[in-house]
C-alpha cells in the first residue's frame, strides 16, 4: 500500500493581499512558513517515509517543501521540480486585488474564472520572456483554464508519480490550488461540473492511501 501526500504551499504574499497570482513567482508570508511548520509537525505523527518530493517550480511551493522536508527530518529525499506542477496562468487578472474584479465583473463571472473547469481567464496581450522557462523550452500560457492546467499536469502524473506509487514508493506533492484540483478531478474521477465545488486550503496535507493497483482505499485530511 503505497501513500500519496498532496499539500497546497503555505500562505504567500499574494494570498495575503488576495491578489491573483499564477505563475507570478511570490514567496511566502510568515503565516505560510508557519503553515508548513505546522503541517510538518502534523505528517511527523503520521511517520510516513517518502522516497520523493514534488513541486512547482514557483518558490512558494519549494519553499513550502523544503521546510516540510526539514520538519519531518527527511530532507534527503531527491526533490523534483516540474513547470507541469505550477498553478493555472491566471492571465491578465495576475496582480490585480480578487475583491476588486468581484466588484467590477460581478460575482458570476468572478467565480466562473475562479473555479469552472473551462473558462479561461482573459489572456495576457504579451507574454514577456522568463529565463527559468526559456531554459525549459517551456512557452509561458497567455492564460489557462483549469482544463489546460489539467491537460498539462496529468502527464506529470503518469510519468513521474504514478509509476513510484505502483513501485510501493510513497510521495509527496507541494503544489498550488488549481493543479491539486485537477489532481483530485482525476484521481476521484469528479465531474467537470462537481471540481467547482473543491476547495484545496492552504498548508492542509491530503493523505491518499491506494492499493496496489493505485485504486484510492482512504483520504484523510490533517488538519
Ligand atoms: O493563483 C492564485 O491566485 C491562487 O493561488 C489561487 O487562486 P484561486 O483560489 O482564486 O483560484
Amino acid at each position: 500500500m503505497s501513500k500519496l501526500v498532496i499539500m497546497r504551499h503555505g500562505e504567500s504574499v499574494a494570498n495575503h493581499t488576495n491578489t491573483f497570482t499564477g505563475w507570478s513567482d511570490v514567496p511566502l508570508t510568515k503565516k505560510g512558513a508557519e503553515e508548513a511548520i505546522k503541517a510538518g509537525k502534523r505528517l511527523k505523527e503520521t511517520g510516513i517515509q517518502f522516497s520523493d518530493v514534488h513541486t512547482s517550480v514557483l518558490k512558494r511551493a519549494i519553499v513550502t517543501a523544503e521546510i516540510v522536508l526539514d520538519v519531518i527530518d527527511q530532507d534527503f529525499i531527491p526533490e523534483h521540480k516540474s513547470w507541469r506542477l505550477n498553478e493555472r496562468h491566471y492571465g491578465a487578472l495576475r496582480g490585480q486585488n480578487k475583491e476588486e474584479v468581484r466588484k467590477r465583473v460581478g460575482d458570476t463571472q468572478f467565480m466562473k474564472w475562479r473555479r469552472s473547469f473551462y473558462a479561461v481567464p482573459p489572456k495576457l496581450d504579451e507574454v514577456p520572456p522568463v529565463r527559468k522557462y526559456r531554459r525549459l523550452g517551456v512557452v509561458e500560457p497567455p492564460a489557462e483554464s483549469l482544463k489546460m492546467a489539467y491537460d498539462r499536469m496529468i502527464p506529470y502524473w503518469q510519468d513521474e508519480i504514478a509509476p513510484r506509487l505502483l513501485d510501493g514508493k510513497n510521495q509527496l506533492i507541494v503544489a498550488h490550488g488549481s493543479t491539486l484540483r485537477a489532481l483530485i478531478k482525476y484521481l476521484e474521477n469528479i465531474s467537470d461540473k462537481g471540481i467547482d465545488g473543491v476547495e484545496v486550503k492552504n498548508g492542509r496535507p491530503i493523505i491518499y492511501t491506494f492499493d496496489p493497483d493505485l485504486d484510492i482505499l482512504d483520504k484523510t485530511y490533517l488538519k
